[in-house]
């Protein structure tokens, strides 16, 4: 379990974590989601110790990582796939984090195998590995002290979709076995495939903590309309517009409309003589569950005086 209470970070005028409070619970994955500089990393930082509070605190199991006695046995972590020196070998890296931390070296190659990296691949520098190499081994040091709690930041980044479907099911499998799997991602659809459960934090602020089937079903659903004839689609939008629905051109002759029921497009095209080839509902998606729940937090970056890191 990790425990978050009023977890707060400022650094200088720029609060990065807001008084975040939220359990992330074992036996399932909890996906960790913010647009760009919403304080993720931050808040995964001061989980582990590595960044210090302005206020409230972060708990592993009830302890501050800096009270907890055996680290590496109770938490693993993948920050930074790069973090490796670039003249030592996979091996060797995870050989010097084993012996000091009283791990037997043979726990070396269970890791190593368990990430799929092989004796060729373990005995490159650290220099030479491809970023899904990096991000393998860096998963082999977080799993290396058999921990409850994991997180992992970014783990598919440079993954191929072989890499991308292994780390989803490896998540999985660590949640299966009872653990705390806490994981920040950007691609979507990935999350919505791997996650149970959902926090979305935008500005440092808790925006949702909650199964991620509901955080999906909250979200508004889109209806895709397809007209062979522009004039007439170019007045149903304007028609949409008019009525509040949220209309975009999704190329020359298609429509997406949110705000408004299917029903309703379909019968203003009714009204208005227009021929549709195709009028249907989408699927409720993470993205667009994302796009709604963070859509006052992602202009950020670019306000006056913000950080764009
Ligand atoms: N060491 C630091 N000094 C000053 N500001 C920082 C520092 N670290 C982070 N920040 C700022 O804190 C905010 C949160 O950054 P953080 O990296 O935690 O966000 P994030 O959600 O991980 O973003 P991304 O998805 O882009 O990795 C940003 O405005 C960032 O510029």
């Amino acid at each position: 379990m990790i425990t978050l209470r009023g977890l707060t970070k400022r650094f200088g005028a720029t609060t990065a974590v807001d008084a975040l409070t939220v359990d992330i619970a074992p036996g399932r994955v909890t996906g960790f989601l913010g647009p760009n500089g919403a304080g993720k990393s931050t808040t995964m930082r001061m989980i582990l110790g590595l960044d210090r509070p302005t206020a409230g605190e972060a708990l592993i199991d009830g302890r501050p990582y800096r009270r907890l006695r055996h680290p590496l046995y109770e938490v693993g972590a993948l920050l930074d796939a790069t973090a490796i020196h670039p003249a030592r070998s996979g091996r060797a890296h995870l050989l010097a984090m084993a012996r000091s931390n009283g791990i037997p070296a043979r726990r070396v190659d269970e890791v190593l195998a368990t990430v799929g990296l092989d004796d060729r691949a373990a005995a490159k520098p650290g220099r030479t590995l491809s970023l899904g190499m990096g991000q393998r081994l860096g998963i082999a040091g977080a799993l290396l002290g058999d921990p409850p709690v994991l997180m992992f930041d970014e783990p598919v980044n440079g993954l191929d979709p072989d890499g991308v479907r292994w780390v989803r099911q490896l998540m999985r499998s660590l949640a299966r076995q009872g653990r705390t799997v806490f994981v920040s991602s950007h691609l979507m659809s990935e999350m919505q495939l791997t996650a149970d459960q959902l926090v979305v934090i935008g500005r440092g602020r808790l925006l949702a903590d909650a199964p991620i089937g509901d955080v999906v079903a909250d979200s508004t659903r889109a209806v895709r309309v397809r007209s062979p004839h522009p004039d007439g689609l170019a007045a149903l939008a304007d028609r949409l517009a008019a009525t509040g629905a949220t209309v975009e051109a999704a190329g020359p002759d298609e429509l997406t409309v949110n705000g408004v029921t299917v029903d309703r497009v379909g019968d203003l095209a009714y009204e208005l003589g227009v021929r549709l080839h195709e009028l249907s509902p989408q699927g409720a998606s993470l993205e667009r569950a994302f796009m709604e729940l963070t859509a006052g937090s992602v202009e950020y970056a670019g306000a006056p005086g913000g950080d764009d890191r």
